[in-house]
């Protein structure tokens, strides 16, 4: 490659229209502007000079003596000038006159464009080269002008073939001959290409300079790859689809107002509270004691709902890792944490369409209440490590069996979280507020787990019933289930009786008051404690978590002492 040295070059100025000349001389490339001259220190010439940091000077002698200077534009119109810098200049400098000057600058100006214009040719080139498409260029009269690689590969038809021909004798009823006949964008076109048979869809332009169409450009892809892609499409919506079935079905819900039972008062006016509730898409708060059925009345209003169809996502915010929660809500994008190799669907995103219950809502940190708060206004969030913003249609019901007006005076709720939450209220009594829903429930559960252990029990004594009845159930519901379910384990009979249940109801009883605390060994006592526990929280993950809690014990010690015991639990 050659390298050319810059044209060193200085001006002697000649009044306002130096500053043209220096200003062409300026932007070209080739040219080193290395002195200017005027009589004026104020004229345009010297102050652009002074501004560029070129030597300026007053006295034109000065420059014309200057070395190095290759040569000198001589621009003030004077032949003594002229003649005294002939005389003073070195003799490697050429002087020029301003005639023969400007004549310089535009011949030097048109070669600076026409190299631009290369550039951009090979740039562009390239561009065409490398696209997918195919490309096709003709001028006003049909000439073809241009193919690109990509036209033969489509077509088959080699550029030699192409170049020359008329797009109105080969392709006459292509999208490029339309758009040159109506001058026209024609966009969408679907044909097959003269001369190839190739069936394409095709997008053609006019291609206008000053305002003038000078020909049009045509750009298609085949079919084939538009039916794959649609294909791949077709095949992945499939995909999602199922996926939303399968989805659908692991977490639809489980019951329905059906599965609730109870005949008393305050159950009635609950439960058509409920129903109401599931007709319209306001969240829902549901309170009250644990084993209470809270979750049962989560899954009944979404069942009803005229989300039923849709996913109804269950979230336990007691039981996540504060640490996780964010992500569990919102989801993650690959790479947002160490750790996240994929992008993860939140929680949010799960439930889209349909019911997120969020159970344990009281046990939420304040930073994820103020996230969830806005969730619920504006139903968008973004994924953690996310910039996309989501927007989902997420009906809410929650959760709690703390008390949260209290959590809100104490500053660990969200005042305006609790209001959002709280559009309708649903409060379950406990148990012991409402003894008619037990002998119904008795009924309904010996049913239940007649078919769950392949049992055949008839019915329960009146005296059982009324030791039921008489007892205050902590664990609401979930305990009764739990007191029945053991009966029914070991009873024989086909009448579950007194005998039966006592077991069970003694201990809770007696436990409140000392004086009548049977005295026993430690480890016994310890027991009985696991024993009660667990028939008052359940033997699922969460009723144990649960039960750790009430005996003040980790769940990890829980599960020694029941493996140590687990003869004679
Ligand atoms: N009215 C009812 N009719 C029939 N079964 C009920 C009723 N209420 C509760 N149950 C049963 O009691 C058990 C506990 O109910 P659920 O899990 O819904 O309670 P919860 O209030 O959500 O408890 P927690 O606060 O501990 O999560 C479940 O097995 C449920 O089926």
């Amino acid at each position: 490659m050659v390298v050319l040295r810059r044209v060193k070059i200085g001006i002697i100025g000649g009044g306002r229209n130096s500053s043209g000349v220096y200003k062409a001389l300026k932007a070209m490339q080739q040219v080193e502007l290395v002195g200017v001259s005027d009589t004026d220190p104020f004229s345009p010439l010297m102050v652009m000079a002074q501004k560029d940091k070129v030597f300026t000077t007053e006295f034109f002698e000065e420059l014309a003596q200057m070395k190095g200077i290759d040569l000198i534009i001589d621009l003030s119109g004077s032949p003594e000038i002229h003649q005294k810098i002939q005389q003073l200049k070195p003799a490697e400098t050429a002087v020029m006159d301003a005639k023969a000057g400007r004549l310089l600058i535009s011949i030097l100006q048109e070669k600076e464009q026409l190299l631009e214009t290369k550039k951009l040719k090979g740039e562009l080139s390239a561009i065409l080269n490398s696209v997918q498409e195919a490309i096709e260029v003709a001028d006003n009269n049909g000439v073809i002008k241009y193919v690109n690689p990509a036209f033969t590969r489509v077509t088959g038809i080699p550029e030699a073939n192409r170049i020359g021909k008329n797009i109105f004798e080969v392709s006459p009823h292509g999208a490029l001959a339309q758009c040159l006949t109506t001058q026209q964008k024609v966009v969408g076109h679907r044909t097959k290409v003269g001369g190839s048979g190739v069936e394409v869809i095709s997008n053609a332009a006019p291609i206008v300079v000053d305002g003038e169409i000078e020909g049009a450009v045509v750009v298609f892809q085949p079919i084939t790859d538009i039916l794959k892609l649609m294909e791949e499409l077709q095949k992945s919506n499939t995909i999602i689809e199922n996926l939303y079935a399968s989805i659908g079905q692991i977490t639809g819900s489980k019951y329905t107002f059906d599965d609730l039972i109870g005949v008393s008062k305050s159950f009635k006016a609950t439960l058509e509270m409920a129903k109401k509730a599931a007709k319209s898409d306001s969240t829902v708060l549901i309170i009250g004691e644990s084993g209470t059925g809270k979750e049962l009345y989560a899954h009944a209003i979404h069942h009803a709902s005229n989300r039923r169809n849709k996913p109804f996502i269950k979230v336990n915010c007691a039981a996540i890792p504060e640490s996780l929660l964010e992500s569990e809500f919102f989801g993650h994008e690959k790479g947002a944490f160490t750790g996240a190799v994929r992008t993860k669907l939140g929680k949010f995103e799960l439930a889209n369409g349909g019911t997120l219950f969020l159970d344990e809502i009281g046990d939420m940190n304040l930073f994820l209440q103020a996230k969830l708060l806005r969730v619920l206004q504006d139903m968008e969030f973004e994924r953690v490590g996310g910039t996309q913003t989501i927007k989902v249609d997420v009906r809410v019901v929650a959760a709690t069996n703390r008390d949260l007006k209290a959590l809100v005076r104490k500053g660990a709720f969200r005042e305006d979280l609790y209001y959002r939450l709280n559009v309708v209220e649903l409060y379950i009594p406990p148990l012991r507020e409402r003894k008619e829903d037990i002998p119904p429930l008795i009924e309904h559960l010996i049913v239940k787990f007649n078919r769950k252990l392949g049992k055949r029990v008839r019915g329960i004594s009146p005296e059982a019933i009324q030791l039921l009845v008489n007892y205050h159930w902590p664990g609401n519901v979930r305990e009764l289930e739990n007191v029945i379910e053991r009966a029914m384990v070991t009873a024989e009979d086909d009448i579950l009786s007194h005998k039966h249940l006592s077991q069970y109801i003694g201990q809770f009883e007696t436990l409140g008051s000392t004086q009548y605390v049977e005295v026993m060994p430690l480890d016994k006592m310890e027991q009985l404690m696991l024993k009660a526990a667990l028939a008052r929280y359940g033997e699922s993950l969460e009723g144990k978590k649960k039960a750790a809690q009430a005996l003040n014990i980790s769940l990890a010690t829980l599960y020694n002492k029941l493996k140590k015991y687990k003869a004679s639990l």
